[in-house]
């Protein structure tokens, strides 16, 4: 069998398209132009290209684009006291802290501070539990597309067997939540988890979010199996996933490369996410097909 490729970046400039549509129209209809403030603090570089590209799309779909870059020395006091202000800010509909801040700063109070309804990130606490217990939420960027893509090729998800690698706050929790809403049987696997390969076989749906090099390989994919590779890493001056492609291609049903799968999906879902929590703060119905 050789897999489908499932292109996310094609994906993704269909996203962004629909969310340049609604803007159009908030724009015409409502005089509203949606606002997303990013903040970045140091120069790491990676950080740096999101940043950029972020802004760039928001630009593109005419949404108005708001970039802070402090020095990685920023105090948290410094930090909370910007954040009271993008929240107190009527243009602003979406705040995004770049991840990772420099270790001198307590993340979870910076992203705390955020209006949970400004949280485009969907990483506040309150749109955490939110997304537990079922509730209109901000949902997580990187998760939210790749159930998008899941959905697209897949269809119905409902009793998928779905196994989750990684239990970070940022992809694995938040994807197992999501495939647990469209009635998957979920398995979030880590690091300690016995017989990873035998757990993994079992599969319709692999998400793997582990953060380690072409570590899921094809004899742990149940043949047909839909394989959706979140990891992004730096390997002798390449990229690489977490998943070794060619030997997952070659038992897969389908599976997303690295680049251009998940990646440009979150950026996507961020300008979507903004799109809705601006229709959310003005009363106005929600995009239809942006939101989980
Ligand atoms: N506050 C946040 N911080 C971080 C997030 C996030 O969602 N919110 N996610 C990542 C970084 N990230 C966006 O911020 C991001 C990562 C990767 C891509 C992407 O398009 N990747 C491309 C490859 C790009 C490259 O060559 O480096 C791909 O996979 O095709 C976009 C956004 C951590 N921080
Ligand atoms: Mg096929």
């Amino acid at each position: 069998m050789t897999a489908d490729v499932i292109d996310g970046k094609a994906f993704a400039a269909g996203i962004r398209e629909k969310v340049a549509g609604h803007v159009a129209r908030l724009s015409e209809e409502h005089g509203i132009v949606p606002g997303l403030a990013v903040v970045l603090l140091g120069e790491d570089p990676a950080s740096q290209v999101y940043v950029r590209s972020k802004g760039k799309m928001t630009r593109e779909v005419g949404m108005k684009s708001i970039e802070h870059r402090l020095d990685a020395g920023t105090s948290e006091e410094e930090l909370l006291s910007l954040i009271a202000e993008l929240n107190a800010d009527r243009e602003v509909h979406g705040i995004l802290v770049q991840l990772p801040l420099p270790g001198h700063l307590n993340s979870e109070a910076v992203i705390d501070a955020i209006d949970p309804a400004k949280d485009v990130d969907g990483f506040h606490i309150s749109n955490v539990g939110k997304l537990a217990t079922g509730q209109a939420a901000m949902v997580p960027c990187t998760p939210l597309g790749c159930l998008m893509m899941l959905r697209e090729q897949l269809g119905d998800l409902s009793g998928l067997d779905a196994v989750v690698i990684g239990r970070s706050n940022i992809v694995g929790k938040p994807m197992a939540q999501l495939l647990l809403r469209d009635s998957c049987t979920v398995t979030v696997a880590h690091s300690r988890t016995k017989d990873l390969p035998e757990v993994a076989k079992r599969a319709d749906i692999v998400v793997a979010a582990v953060g380690r090099p072409k570590m899921v390989t094809g004899d742990w994919i149940k043949p047909g199996a839909t394989v959706i590779d979140v990891g992004i890493n730096r390997v002798d001056g390449g990229l690489v996933g977490d998943c070794d492609y060619d030997s997952c291609a070659a038992v897969a049903g389908a599976i997303t490369p690295v680049p251009g799968g998940v990646g440009p999906m979150t950026i996507a879902c961020l300008l979507a996410n903004t799109v809705t929590a601006c229709c959310r703060a003005h009363g106005l119905a929600e995009p239809e097909g942006l939101t989980a």
